[in-house]
Parts: C-alpha cells; sequence; structure tokens
C-alpha cells in the first residue's frame, strides 16, 4: 500500500545541509501495524512527516495505492502526541467525534451508529455529553483515539502518542489500539524510542539508526499472539536483540551531542 524507495531527506541546501535519511526502504502493507524504533532524533518524525504528505522528499520515492505522495489527504491521517491539544474544548464528548466525522464527509446517516460504536470501544459511552476539561487526561487520550479511527483512514500515523502517560495507562492504550487495530483493518505506522511498547504493538519493527544519513539497521518481525508478554522468552529475546543494535547508536547520539 505504501512503498518508500531510496528515500533521501535533507534540511537546508545541498552541499551543507544536514541529510536526516539517506537510502530508506520498505513497502508497508494495507492492515500491517509497522512500529518505527529509534534513538531520540533519528529522524523517525521526519519519515512519518514524509509518510503523510507533509514534508517532500530530497531523492527516491513515496507511493501510496502506486501513486506518488504529493501533499496530505484524507487516506492517511497524523495523530499528534499533545494529548488534548486537538480536541475542541467548546464541543462535548459526542460533538467532538461528530465535529471530525462531518469535516471528513461520513454520511450522516451513519454517525449516531459510529459514535456510539468507538466510544463505547474506549469505553467513554456514559461520558458523551462531558466536555474536555471534565475528564481525565486517559479519557482525553482514548477520547482522542477513539476519534482518529471513527473517521477510518486507511492509514494512521502516530508519532510517539502514549510517550506521557504513565506505564499502567500506556498498557490500557496499547489494548485499546490493538483491539480497534484488529477489527478495523485498518494499516498503522506508529513511531516509538521504547522497545517493549514496539513488540507489544507491531506486527514489524523498523529500527533506524542515528544521523546523519539515518537508515534502517533491521527491519524484524515481531511472532506470538497479542497481548505480548515481555516475560515470555521469545519477547525478552526479541528485547534483548534490539537493545544490542541500539545501546552503540544511543552512545553515538549521545557523543554527537557532546
Ligand atoms: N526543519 C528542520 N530543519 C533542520 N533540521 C531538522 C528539521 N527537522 C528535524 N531536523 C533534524 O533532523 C533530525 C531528525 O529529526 P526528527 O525529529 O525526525 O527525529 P526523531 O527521531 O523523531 O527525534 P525525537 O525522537 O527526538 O522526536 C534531527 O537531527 C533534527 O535536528
Amino acid at each position: 500500500m505504501l512503498e518508500v524507495r531510496n528515500l533521501r531527506k535533507v534540511y537546508g541546501e545541498e552541499p551543507g545541509g544536514y541529510v536526516a535519511l539517506e537510502g530508506i526502504s520498505i513497502d508497508i502493507a494495507a492492515g500491517e501495524f509497522l512500529c518505527l524504533l529509534g534513538p531520540s532524533g533519528c529522524g523517525k518524525s521526519t519519515l512519518l512527516n514524509i509518510l503523510a504528505g507533509f514534508e517532500e522528499v530530497s531523492a527516491g520515492s513515496v507511493m501510496f495505492d502506486g501513486r506518488p505522495v504529493k501533499g496530505a489527504d484524507r487516506d492517511r491521517m497524523m495523530f499528534f502526541q499533545d494529548a488534548g491539544s486537538a480536541l475542541l474544548p467548546w464541543l462535548t464528548v459526542e460533538e467532538n467525534v461528530r465535529f471530525a466525522l462531518r469535516a471528513r464527509r461520513v454520511p450522516r446517516s451513519q454517525w449516531d451508529d459510529i459514535i456510539t460504536r468507538y466510544l463505547s470501544m474506549v469505553d467513554l459511552n456514559n461520558h458523551r455529553t462531558k466536555f474536555p476539561a471534565e475528564l481525565s487526561g486517559g479519557m482525553r487520550q482514548r477520547l482522542q483515539i477513539a476519534r482518529a479511527l471513527a473517521v477510518e483512514p486507511r492509514v494512521l500515523l502516530m508519532d510517539e502518542p502514549f510517550a506521557a502517560l504513565d506505564a499502567m495507562i500506556r498498557r490500557r492504550m496499547h489494548a485499546i489500539l490493538t483491539d480497534i487495530w484488529q477489527r478495523s483493518g485498518q494499516t498503522i505506522v506508529f513511531v516509538t524510542h521504547d522497545i517493549a511498547e514496539a513488540i507489544a504493538l507491531a506486527d514489524r519493527i523498523a529500527i533506524m539508526s542515528v544521523g546523519p544519513c539515518s537508515s534502517f539497521m533491521k527491519i524484524m518481525d515481531v511472532k506470538g499472539a497479542r497481548p505480548r508478554d515481555m516475560g515470555d522468552p521469545a519477547s525478552s529475546a526479541m528485547f534483548a536483540e534490539i537493545e544490542r543494535l541500539l545501546t552503540p547508536e544511543i552512545r553515538r547520539s549521545e557523543e554527537r551531542l557532546g
């Protein structure tokens, strides 16, 4: 569905600009859950923004359904990191979802069903008439997820969406996201620097090296039924392998920062 070929991204003018990404190639299948994993500054957000169509490539190509990506479109939706910021504070829970459905031109006759279905999935059906300010941080995050998925974009792009949450709420969000993803068949590209989070969620993990000229060091299949337990041997072996790959990269990135 998404084909990335030999992508290069330079910030600033060449020569002399900063080469953020170099030689990135990957095919992302419809319905796949792909995690982009790497240390801070390796270019994960840059790659995600390119997939969204927010950033242009300097060389190489990104194709969506066989056509070059030229700017953002409604089939690929970015889910922003900052919980709550994208919710409209003057609208209730259900009105926030309705607003998104209207903006995406989902037929009005489907709104009630969709709103009930997605709010139920995130346990917010009993809070439909509350305003965002009356919800906890975790509830707001769940509302954001329900709203993003309710419009059923074919590809959902998520940039460290749960980084600010505490461990227990984050696990709950993982379960909710996995459940909705399995039911909807949507494609998800999810950025994280947390190895355990990538193993818990992904079908495949693309591990990125530190920049400049960041690229994929390895693309790994994650096996095992969900929910995955970090305590089981396959997951812990994978964790150790990824850590072995990333430790020298993190050191390099720290050296670069001085
Ligand atoms: N607009 C820009 N102009 C110049 N350099 C940029 C720009 N945006 C990002 N960069 C640089 O490109 C590199 C990759 O940045 P990016 O934000 O994609 O990394 P990241 O892996 O998402 O980092 P983090 O995990 O810290 O968010 C960094 O070195 C960053 O400083």
